[in-house]
């Protein structure tokens, strides 16, 4: 015989009942769309490791968005992807006025007024060696010029007209840098700062390696990166970054690492906390979709509630022009 507290399936048996032991639900402008813009203007190149992504020229990103946006697409991030020969040792290609970045900041803006319009900053997909900041001679990070250059580069997308930069480079003091920088150049009160501060090494990341053309040459990111069981650096590292102010904190990659989301929740509670649902988890879950191993919608739809659940107010994800479709609201 059941206690009375033993009851609970009569607590959920309804929908309407089901709503009300959910976190509120996430609604379009939580969804962040992450976009690959190349710097051949006219391209539409399919990206073989992230099927339905493409790298885009600037002068075709009205093809992909002009039906987003009348969906309800709210956000995107701006990924660069500049072809092979122009690359270098500080990633001048990354800011540069003709780069894809700085070229499709001034089109958005221009062209979606209501877009909000954020920037991945980092140096990886624009130095010769494809790593994610400047090295010395022997191969190792230089923190100081990386945090520097790093810091130019996000001022330039803030001149450009970014609502947001989000550094996914890892350097140590970086977001402390970023700040002061928006702050000397009067951008403080308009550029909202998002620091990958859990961001992991992580083999996740593999097809978006392919779709940014940004593989190390040599070595790997565990330098800078953390290791993906390090739940005590994840935690100094999200405080570090609110003290030297992030507005908001982001963890990444997602669904393995919801618990360092909740951390993040509870160690910030007065921020936007966001996750980066990664090229791997979009790989796996489409081609589970696609071989008929899963219902695709159902758990797509699944893993966004499970990232509300752990904490997150904000998602980044492939599957966003999916979800426009799939979300009421
Ligand atoms: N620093 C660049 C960067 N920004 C976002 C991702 C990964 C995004 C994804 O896998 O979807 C990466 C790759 C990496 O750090 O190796
Ligand atoms: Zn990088
Ligand atoms: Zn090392």
């Amino acid at each position: 015989m059941s206690t009375i507290s033993s009851i609970l399936h009569s607590g959920y048996h309804h929908p309407v009942q089901r709503t009300w032991q959910c976190q509120p639900s996430l609604t379009k402008t939580g969804l962040i769309y992450p976009i690959f813009v190349s710097d051949i203007d006219h391209a539409k190149e399919a990206i073989s490791s992230l099927p339905g992504q493409y790298r885009w020229g600037v002068r075709r990103l009205q093809e992909l968005l002009d039906p987003l946006v009348a969906k309800g697409l709210a956000s995107v991030m701006i990924f660069g992807v500049p072809t092979n020969g122009n690359k270098d040792a500080v990633g001048t290609l990354a800011d540069h006025p003709e780069g894809p970045v700085i070229q499709a900041i001034q089109f958005l803006r221009q062209k979606y007024p209501d877009l909000h319009v954020s920037c991945d900053v980092c140096l990886c997909a624009y130095t010769v060696h494809g790593h994610c900041g400047i090295l010395h001679d022997d191969g190792t990070l230089n923190n100081h010029q990386s945090t520097a250059r790093l810091t130019e580069v996000a001022l330039n997308y803030a001149r450009a007209g970014a609502h947001m930069v989000a550094p996914s480079d890892m350097m140590d003091g970086r977001i402390g840098a970023i700040k002061q920088g928006l702050l000397d150049e009067g951008f403080a009160h308009r550029v909202f700062l998002m620091s990958y501060s859990a961001k992991f090494a992580s083999a996740f990341y593999g097809p978006f390696r392919e779709a940014a053309q940004s593989s190390p040459t040599f070595g790997d990111r565990k330098c800078y990166q953390l290791p993906p069981g390090a739940r005590g650096l994840a935690r100094r590292a999200i405080l570090r970054d609110m003290q030297e102010g992030a507005d908001a904190i982001m963890v990444k990659p997602g669904m393995p690492y919801l618990d360092i989301v909740r951390d993040a929740k509870e160690l910030c509670p007065d921020r936007p906390i966001a996750i980066y649902q990664v090229s791997g988890e979009f790989a796996m879950l489409y081609h589970a979709g696609e071989q008929g191993v899963m219902d695709l919608k159902t758990s797509v739809l699944e893993s966004l509630a499970c990232f509300q659940r752990a904490g997150a107010t904000v998602v980044i994800t492939y599957f966003t022009p999916e979800l426009l479709d799939w979300m009421e609201h």
